[in-house]
């Protein structure tokens, strides 16, 4: 549904809608107007450069209703109203008088408030202008056919979406003022006419279309909802380093890159996430801050039902496609890297395993971790904290401040650490990103989605992406020696490689196979297929164990903290970022070594929560009192799955499950639930809920749902020593290297994100210290 907004000075109506970060408002005349007056609107859209058209059907559907579309041509907004008979091409629609107020584009959003005149009604319907009527949007990422023409067709947009525009709440006494804003404007209407016989084809032929109209461009400069680069980008422009993906290991890689003096340019697929990178979803209880949900902790727990439009849509796992990746959407575990992490028996080659403390360092420097995250000094929503005591002291743990001591792992409980500060939540975003953004030499781009990477042979050239205000055509140039840096993701990268014809034969067959992705693959000669990127993929196998205690508080399972949240905790946050909403729902962690039936050891985490994802229980039990255990099994680990491309979508997919595919996993982590319920048993008034005491404990874990096994701690996909080499070089290639959790060979201690910074720290340093680059 619309809220209540203000821009250019005009108080609007309307949406910002996430997936495409276009911002749609709307404002009417006084309930009082009559006559013609009764009858118009203005409206307006504002819109990253990446969607070449929008749509607007203000009778919430495409067929019999009044559409408007626009688009950038040059530093004009070009419009049209049109009317389609069913789903075919619409044509320009004769009624509405539209006037542009106030337009401007740039090379990151295009804008355009208009007035539309006798719009409220239309051949065969009407909106409600006092009510909630359902209006609809949609976007084109092909440009239209002849853009400097009003009546131009276009492809079928590629995507759609409805909300609820509350005109009831539309209408401004001073509307009449808002039509004065903008100087220099001139006035159009199409004076064409539409026929609704023609519903075979999707050009209308009995059609005449004689199109008066021009557009304007204002004097003004708009300000918009939010703001995407530091420098304006002028098309095209090479760079030194251009790095793809905006999650940890794309924000040190800028940081560093930029720091060193570099001409750097990162690319993010999606929008932003907290207050300072632009981000506008602030919880309804934090309206008028603008701390979103992405920089309350608290909200974490919200991140996986609703509108979850910051999950990449083509990933069939949980992926962040937005400023910090998975950092700014995940629970803020962080880890300080343990020597077991880097070392050679996880793949590791010498030079790393030598020299990764002064990498970490590095890190814990620009980004220290804390596991008491209200600034106040308080511990809130704890009561998990002595129950786990009581569980975990008799088998022989020691609690301690966990990132005091990395490489102690065996046997330890602790407070959960995060990467928040302040009371927020603080990662990569507001360390690394936040400098990198104060250099002049540093820019960057949202809503740019990489398709694949430009090469003749083993040179990179270039990265083509969906943004022509990059480049024509979307593609963005190297300067002569420069480089690209891929930090997609563990599925994001795979899947640029694969565009790029780099990887596995089938995989590169399948992007041929695409009539889009074909024209960018290089000559079948030039295709790297003995690198196995895809393979070799880990994730944490993790099982949920869940219990109820009578002193624990299960916070509603989490569910009213976006809408409806408790007050005095809402309350506490808002005034001060302390309470319970500056930390997330992790509150206790622990580890333990276990010897698997192959002699091999593998480390057990632990991560405790209030509430719970899914009970299954022949028991009652009582839902207030409920906390879980994730159980994991990390390093150690040997079972592996694939990654690979789906066929029609060219989305990045599991190809093979990669856990439990050694049934020496599987075996070590039934030990270790075992042990820990077999402890629990002696704790008063723990009750075991889930599994409950009609299923065995190997039944549970042999019918665990796969996907539930999930843990989104994905890494291997082009390990270090198989696809990267030991500066993070692409086999191969002179000048396209991989910096993300993918190269990481094999599964660290804890939750990744630490060691995906510190290895970023490590290979930037590594990459600048090669000879031959920008
Ligand atoms: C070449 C031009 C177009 C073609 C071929 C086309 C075709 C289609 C098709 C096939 C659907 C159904 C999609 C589905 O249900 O998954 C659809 C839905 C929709 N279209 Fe279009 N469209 C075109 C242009 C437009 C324009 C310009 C607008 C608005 C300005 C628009 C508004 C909508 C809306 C709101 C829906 C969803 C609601 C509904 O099904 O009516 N379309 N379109």
């Amino acid at each position: 549904q619309s809220v209540a907004y203000t821009d250019s000075g005009i108080n609007f109506q309307g949406i910002f809608e996430t997936t495409h970060g276009i911002q749609y408002g709307f404002v009417f005349p006084p309930t009082t107007a009559t006559g013609a007056t009764a009858q118009e609107f203005i409206g307006e859209i504002i819109v990253p450069v990446v969607n070449q058209w929008v749509g607007l059907a203000f009778g919430g559907q495409m067929a019999d209703n009044l559409l408007m579309v626009a688009w950038p041509n040059a530093n004009n907004i070009v419009f049209s109203p049109r009317y389609a008979t069913g789903y075919i091409q619409p044509t320009p629609y004769a009624g509405p008088t539209v006037t542009t107020l106030e337009s401007s584009v740039n090379s990151t959003y295009w804008k355009w408030i208009f007035r539309c005149q006798n719009c409220t009604t239309w051949d065969g319907g009407s909106m409600d202008t006092n009510g909630g009527p359902v209006f609809a949007w949609v976007i084109g990422l092909s440009p239209v056919f002849t853009p400097s023409s009003p009546a131009s067709d276009f492809n079928e947009h590629d995507d759609f979406g409805f909300w609820g525009e509350i005109t009831a709440d539309a209408h401004d006494p001073n509307y009449a003022s808002y039509l004065n804003i903008g100087s220099s404007t001139t006035t159009s209407k199409s004076s064409t006419t539409t026929s609704k016989s023609s519903t075979t084809t999707s050009k209308s032929s009995t059609t005449t279309t004689t199109t008066t109209t021009t557009t304007t461009s204002s004097t003004k400069t708009t300000t918009s909802t939010t703001s995407t680069t530091t420098t304006p980008l002028t098309s095209p422009t090479p760079y030194d380093y251009i790095i793809i993906g905006g999650g940890p290991g794309g924000l040190v890689s800028a940081d560093r890159l930029s720091a060193a003096g570099k001409k750097v340019l990162l690319v993010e697929r999606g929008g932003p996430s907290t207050g300072e990178t632009g981000g506008t979803d602030v919880p309804p209880w934090a309206n008028g801050t603008s701390l979103t949900r992405f920089d309350i902790p608290g909200e974490f727990q919200a991140m996986f039902s609703g509108n979850t439009y910051w999950f990449c849509k083509d990933v069939n796992s949980f992926a962040g496609c937005l400023v910090g990746g998975g950092s700014s959407i995940n629970g803020g575990l962080y880890w300080y890297p343990t020597d077991a992490d880097y070392s050679a028996a996880n793949g590791w080659p010498t030079s790393w395993t030598n020299n990764f403390n002064t990498y970490t360092a590095l890190l814990k420097n620009r980004l220290p971790s804390t596991d008491n995250p209200s600034p106040d000094g308080i511990r809130y929503l704890e009561q998990t904290y002595p129950v786990m005591q009581s569980i975990l002291n008799p088998m022989g743990y020691q609690a301690g401040t966990i990132n005091n001591n990395p490489n102690f792992k065996d046997h330890v409980y602790g407070y959960s650490a995060y990467n928040f500060q302040e009371g927020k939540r603080w990662g990569p975003v507001a360390t690394y990103f936040r400098t990198a953004k104060t250099r002049p030499n540093f820019s960057y781009a949202y809503w740019t989605y990489a398709t694949s990477i430009a090469r003749n042979g083993s040179l990179i050239t270039g990265v083509q992406t969906n943004n022509t205000a990059l480049g024509p055509n979307g593609f963005i140039p190297l300067t002569p020696k420069g480089r690209v840096i891929l930090s997609a993701g563990s599925f994001g990268s795979p899947r640029i490689l694969f565009q790029s014809g780099i990887g596995p034969l089938d995989q590169i067959q399948l992007v041929a196979a695409n009539p889009t992705a074909a024209p960018f693959l290089p000559p079948q000669s030039q295709w790297l297929t003995t690198l196995p990127v895809g393979y070799n993929v880990q994730d944490n196998p993790s099982i949920n164990l869940m219990f109820t205690h009578p002193s624990i508080d299960a916070y509603d399972n989490w569910a009213p903290i976006l809408d409806d949240p408790r007050p005095a905790d809402a309350a506490q946050y808002l005034k001060s970022q302390t309470g319970v909403f500056a930390g997330s729902s992790p509150k206790v962690n622990f580890w333990q070594a276990l010897g698997g039936p192959d002699g091999k050891t593998r480390y057990m985490q632990g991560t405790v929560r209030p509430g719970f994802d899914s009970v299954t229980t022949a028991y009652p039990y009582n839902a207030s009192q409920v906390f879980s255990i994730t159980v994991y099994l990390s390093t150690g680990v040997t079972s592996r799955g694939r990654i690979g491309i789906s066929s029609s979508q060219l989305g990045a997919s599991i190809l093979t499950n990669p856990w439990f595919t050694d049934p020496n996993d599987k075996a070590t982590l039934v030990n270790g639930l075992q042990q820990i319920i077999n402890s629990a048993k002696n704790v008063p008034q723990l009750t075991l809920i889930t599994p409950d005491n009609t299923t065995t404990l190997q039944d549970y874990v042999d019918n665990y749902p796969p996907t539930s096994l999930n843990s989104n701690h994905w890494v291997g996909a082009n390990s270090i020593g198989k696809v990267v080499d030991s500066n993070l070089l692409v086999n191969g290639t002179s000048n396209l290297f991989i910096v993300d959790a993918s190269v990481i060979p094999s599964l660290a201690t804890g939750n990744p994100q630490g060691l995906v910074m510190a290895v970023a720290e490590q290979g930037i340093a590594n990459i600048l210290a090669l000879a031959g680059g920008p």
